[in-house]
């Protein structure tokens, strides 16, 4: 019998598999199956997931395994920032360490462990870098004026009012933030429909793009919502919030590096840090690492990417993260931006 996790961070939820435990490891094809079969043969009750993260042996000397994403549309992804958080947490129980660094499609990533958000919410800080501008790192094209950043009348938006950004951290993002001069710009409807055209066929973005709003809530507050490439909408991402703080911080007057950024989404709450060193940018990403359920299945089944058979044990930090989540602003949608409820 085999070990998965179901984990999430801001209810961005995966299973993780540690290809360690195997007979056999999953080629990139059964990886890619099983992201896409989790949620029909799950056993009910345990949630949608959003894809699968796989952890196995690093083979450079600084690092101490190694994380792969796979979407729930069978795609690859270079990084997942929540995700990150929850392998590190994972790598971190494992072997006792708090501080580390984990390896990653682009990058060996520095995490740490940092205080729990809450009793029983286990938290963890991830660097998110590299990070790019380049149309070519961004898989940005036909767009005459790069960097975009902070632009308007672009082709794939021509109806709109709205400014676009585009950057790779190493994922692509596509980023629009309020603009106070068009309050109503960024609906949830236009979300999804560019999320849709953009992860579609399309001349612009071919391989697809993250596509994140982020509204403001004051100065180092914002409300992020993401359209993921290989997804759809998320509860959360965690490179999504991660490149809108970086937009946020380079397009917004009153904002600064190196100060603590609090960013709300559906699924919850994270911080955000946006350095800038060296000519480099990268962002602290700070939130919840949290294991929903333990699930136990034959290793024949994992490779036929059939979870109807599993055992599940739940934790209890799900109704701890709940209990968290609950003393947070409550946020309501009306189709446009959203609004904080009283309590
Ligand atoms: N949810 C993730 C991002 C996952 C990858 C993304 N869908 C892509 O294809 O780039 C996050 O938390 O960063």
């Amino acid at each position: 019998m085999v070990n998965l996790i179901r984990v999430h961070g801001s209810e961005n939820s995966f299973y993780l598999l540690d290809q360690r435990q195997l007979k056999h490891a999953l080629t990139t094809v059964e990886l890619s199956r099983l992201a896409q079969q989790v949620n029909d043969t799950a056993p009910a009750g345990l949630g949608e997931v959003d894809g699968v993260l796989v952890v196995s042996d690093s083979q450079h000397s600084n690092a101490i395994g190694r994380m792969q994403v796979f979407n729930r549309d069978g795609s690859q992804a270079s990084m997942c920032g929540n995700g990150l958080r929850t392998v590190s947490r994972y790598l971190a129980e494992q072997t006792h360490q708090t501080d580390f660094q984990v390896e990653t499609d682009a990058a060996d990533l520095p995490v740490h462990q940092v205080t729990p958000f809450a009793p029983d919410v286990p938290a963890f800080s991830v660097s998110i870098q590299p990070v790019s501008f380049d149309a070519t790192s961004i898989g940005l094209h036909q767009i005459p004026t790069t960097p975009l950043l902070n632009q308007n009348t672009l082709p794939f938006a021509t109806n709109s009012t709205a400014n676009f950004s585009a950057v790779a951290v190493p994922n692509p993002h596509l980023i629009s933030l309020t603009d106070h001069n068009h309050p109503n710009a960024l609906t949830t409807a236009f979300l999804g429909q560019l999320g849709q055209q953009l992860n579609g066929q399309n001349p612009w973005f071919p391989d697809g793009v993250n596509v994140s709003f982020g509204w403001e809530i004051n100065d180092t507050t914002l409300f992020v919502r993401t359209f993921e490439r290989g997804v759809g909408f998320t509860n959360a991402c965690g490179t999504g919030m991660s490149a809108t703080s970086l937009i946020w911080v380079l397009t917004h007057p009153a904002a600064q590096f190196g100060q603590l950024l609090t960013i709300y989404n559906p699924g919850g709450m994270v911080q955000t840090r946006v350095h800038h060193q060296n000519a480099a940018y990268t962002i602290d990403l700070i939130g919840n690492a949290t294991f929903t359920d333990h699930l136990r299945l034959s290793e024949a089944d994992l490779h036929a990417g059939n979870l109807a058979s599993a055992e599940v044990a739940a934790t209890q930090e799900e109704t701890a993260y709940h209990q968290f989540v609950s003393q947070l602003p409550h946020w309501s949608f009306g189709d446009v931006r959203p609004t904080v409820d009283e309590h």
